[in-house]
């Protein structure tokens, strides 16, 4: 069985693969001092919990945080005996490989995130995933990532107003149907979600201009239907893509390595 690690700046997700079956998800605050027997105990847990009867003797890891994949190694040689292919690592072959500057290092969940959504829709794509940050992958038709654009993530920045104004509350994002706020949370959450759909809309019809053709929008990460809701952003929505990814990146790897 395979066990697929996608630990974000916010969030670390496990889940567990039968096969091509998916038997379930894990997720927990990501924490660059969790240990090896700490992540043991949590996940040992909860498997029991869901009552699933699991032997994993694969897995692989995308990180976006450099130093929990050393607990995570380790986590994966003393409790499973094996040893994870980790994305972004010279070990790991990748479908396509990335076209950007010489000395750049993507985002390994973004070239997850494209690997999965090339596998699901073919090439001429734009993976939009709203995490800590929110990012835009873009797809080559054969494809390879070949570059993006980073901008800050939703809860970031509804935080940073709160961090940096003495008078603004912490306010949850939420889908305001009037522009108008009428009072300080309205006029907040306005200006994050109302600037957030100019921001998507912006950005995709720019990359599509600039690669003059005409490309497909696929939207990933817990808030996406909010923003679907309300405005038709994306041609498709889909939440297990990271995961679908590294299913695809690892059984790459199987057949190639
Ligand atoms: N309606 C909502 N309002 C507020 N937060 C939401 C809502 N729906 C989903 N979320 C949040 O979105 C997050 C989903 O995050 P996702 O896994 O896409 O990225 P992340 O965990 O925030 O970032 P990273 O992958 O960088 O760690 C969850 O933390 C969840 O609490
Ligand atoms: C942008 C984030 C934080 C999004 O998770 C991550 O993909 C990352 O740390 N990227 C490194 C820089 C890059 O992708 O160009
Ligand atoms: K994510």
């Amino acid at each position: 069985m395979l066990l697929a690690i996608d630990c974000g700046n916010t969030n670390t997700v496990f889940s567990i693969w039968d096969g091509e079956q998916f038997l379930c998800t894990l997720r927990t605050s990501t924490h660059h001092a969790r240990t090896a027997d700490a992540y043991f105990t949590w996940y040992s847990t909860l498997v029991k919990h869901y009552g699933i009867e699991v032997d994993i003797d694969e897995v692989i890891i995308s990180s976006t945080v450099p130093r929990v994949v050393y607990n995570l190694r380790v986590f994966t040689d003393r409790f499973f005996g094996c040893r994870p292919i980790v994305v972004g690592k010279p070990d790991c072959l990748l479908p396509n490989e990335p076209r950007v500057d010489l000395g750049t290092q993507v985002g390994p969940d973004r070239l997850v995130n494209t690997a999965g959504a090339f596998d699901r829709h073919g090439g001429d794509l734009i993976v939009v995933d709203f995490g800590t940050a929110t990012t835009f992958d873009v797809v080559a038709k054969e494809g390879a990532y070949i570059g993006g654009v980073i901008a800050p993530g939703v809860n970031l920045s509804l935080e940073a107003l709160h961090m940096a104004a003495a008078a603004l509350p912490h306010v949850d994002i939420s889908n305001p149907q009037k522009v108008i706020g009428t009072n300080t949370v309205g006029c907040m959450q306005s200006g994050i979600f109302w600037g957030y759909v100019g921001l998507v809309r912006e950005i995709c019809t720019r990359v599509k201009a600039e690669r003059d053709r005409d490309m497909r929008v696929i939207a990933t990460g817990g808030l996406a239907p909010l923003f679907q809701q309300s405005a038709e952003l994306f041609d498709v929505m889909e939440d297990d893509l990271t995961m679908h990814g590294l299913t695809v990146i690892h059984q790459f790897n199987k057949d190639n390595g």
